[in-house]
């Protein structure tokens, strides 16, 4: 395998940097600052911790601009989305700052149980130890914090992995982490090849992994990890669902915006559209108007709506998806055609549900349409995929929520929104083959924490 390896433009196809993997014994050398770094780390109190968080806040702002056009550049999303993910990142990190503050355990009485002892015991959250992070290419900036904000708040060392196309981005995110305070000893960037990763994983100074990412790279990680803390933030197949007193305007543009905006690279995007037959022809006549109006291309241009997706590879899986779809008897309304990496946004009507891009995750500006007649028949369609991480409803009959909300398997629904609605301090992640463990900021603090009682 290559010790080099280059970064291309996804949609004008230049080469936009090259660069040397992290070679095994420079990532070893690591690990070992790391874990000599945990006792600075854990010398760090709460409120040096919440400043330097707060400053690195400040300093993503203050770079914000440049951060987008390296997201842009790197990955092809559109210089839009890319400042509403610099403007989400800056919230992840003043919510890890000052959830740094309230890492706050419990007090318990030995006495409620008999014998009678007298005993207290104080229940605290210390840290982990060294957290290695695993970023997925799509948010570079903002999973990147959503891990690297928690774990630095909760007193860890972390090594972070992010995907090799982010190289840039990355650079100057820990750059801009070192700048805040982060010292070098608590926080190490290190992009390997694949092949050594394992060793990585697997090394006894490693002590978590909080990846996201997609099923097969996580099957390798967790068998490489063995018993070691795993947060896993993996893919998603959610549905947007319209009930017939849904408000299907506001349906549409939940589909456009969590579907199409990010090229549809998104986790929690509304891959799947479920329609009451009653409401079926209206959404689909609106949602094909606005899909006429977005602006696909150039992701550089301010205008520009749809980018392209991240490779040509991923191009060509998302072609395929469409061409199985309508050789299944699926109607293509708009789209469908592939220009270099752009897809045009597509818009599938009457699409089976033994279709892959109905049962499996298709990452691209794809929307299938089914119709359902009834809940019972919706609950079972929704939940037949090997994924659950959010779901979305437009009703005004909070029964009908509620019902939804306990049958789905789902880590989220979102009322009279879509799946894609997402607060960075909100609990985050799903359930079956979405993932383990709960991202949000104070959820992942605990997720990177161990409780660590004392008996007075
Ligand atoms: N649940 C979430 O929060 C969330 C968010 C964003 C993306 N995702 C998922 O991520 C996927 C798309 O991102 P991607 O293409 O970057 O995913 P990916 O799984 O290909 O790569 C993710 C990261 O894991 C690394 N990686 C890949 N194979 C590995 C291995 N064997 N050992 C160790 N590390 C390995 C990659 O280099 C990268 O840094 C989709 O499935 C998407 O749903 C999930
Ligand atoms: O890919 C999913 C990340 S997010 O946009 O839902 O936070």
């Amino acid at each position: 395998m290559s010790t080099r390896y280059q970064v291309v433009n996804p949609y004008q196809g230049e080469v936009i940097g090259e660069y040397g993997y992290t070679s095994a014994e420079a990532a070893l050398a690591a690990i070992a600052t790391l874990k000599a770094g945990q006792r600075m780390a854990k010398a760090m109190v709460a409120h040096e911790r919440a400043d330097v968080l707060r400053k690195l806040a400040g300093l993503l702002e203050r770079h914000g601009e440049t951060l987008a056009r390296l997201i842009t550049a790197e990955t092809g999303k559109t210089i839009s989305d890319a400042r509403v993910e610099l403007s989400r990142a800056v919230n992840t990190t003043i919510a890890s700052a000052e959830e740094a503050r309230q890492i706050h355990g419990e007090a318990l009485d030995s006495d409620a149980y008999a014998p009678s002892r007298g005993r207290i015991g104080l229940v605290c959250w210390r840290p982990l130890g060294t957290v290695l992070c695993i970023t997925p290419f799509n948010f570079p900036l903002n999973i990147a914090m959503h891990k690297i904000g928690p774990a630095f708040a909760a007193g860890n060392c972390i090594l972070f992995k992010p995907g090799p196309a982010n190289t840039a981005s990355a650079r100057l995110l820990t750059e801009l982490c070192y700048q805040a305070g982060i010292p070098q000893d608590v926080l190490q960037l290190c992009i390997p090849s694949l092949p050594d990763m394992a060793a990585i994983i697997g090394h006894p100074d490693i002590d978590a992994i909080n990846f996201t990412g997609g099923t097969a790279a996580a099957d390798a990680i967790a068998a490489a990890a063995g018993y070691k803390k795993l947060l896993l933030e993996l893919g998603g197949n959610d549905p947007l669902i319209l009930m017939p007193d849904g408000d299907v305007d506001a349906a549409v543009e939940a589909a456009i915006n969590q579907r199409f905006a990010t090229a549809g690279q998104r986790c929690t995007a509304a891959k799947r559209v479920f329609l009451h037959r009653d409401v079926h022809a209206a959404f689909r006549e609106r949602l094909l108007a606005r899909t006429r109006q977005l602006v696909v291309g150039d992701p550089s241009l301010e205008e520009t709506f749809v980018g392209p997706v991240i490779h040509a590879d991923a191009a060509a899986a998302v072609m395929a998806g469409i061409e199985q779809a309508v050789a299944a008897g699926a109607s293509l309304l708009c789209g469908g055609k592939r220009e270099g990496n752009v897809i045009l946004p597509t818009i599938l009507d009457q699409v089976t549900d033994q279709c892959a891009l109905m049962t499996e995750e298709l990452f691209g500006p794809v929307i299938p349409l089914a119709v359902f007649d009834s809940l019972t028949e919706l609950i079972a369609r929704i939940n037949n995929t090997p994924y659950g991480l959010q779901a979305g409803v437009f009703t005004q009959d909070l029964r009908v929520i509620r019902q939804l909300f306990e049958a789905l398997d789902v880590g989220s629904l979102m009322a009279n929104d879509g799946p894609g609605f997402r607060a960075e301090h909100f609990p985050f992640g799903g359930v079956k083959g979405s993932g383990v463990g709960r991202e949000g900021v104070k959820y992942a603090i605990r997720e990177m924490s161990i409780q660590k009682t004392l008996v007075l």
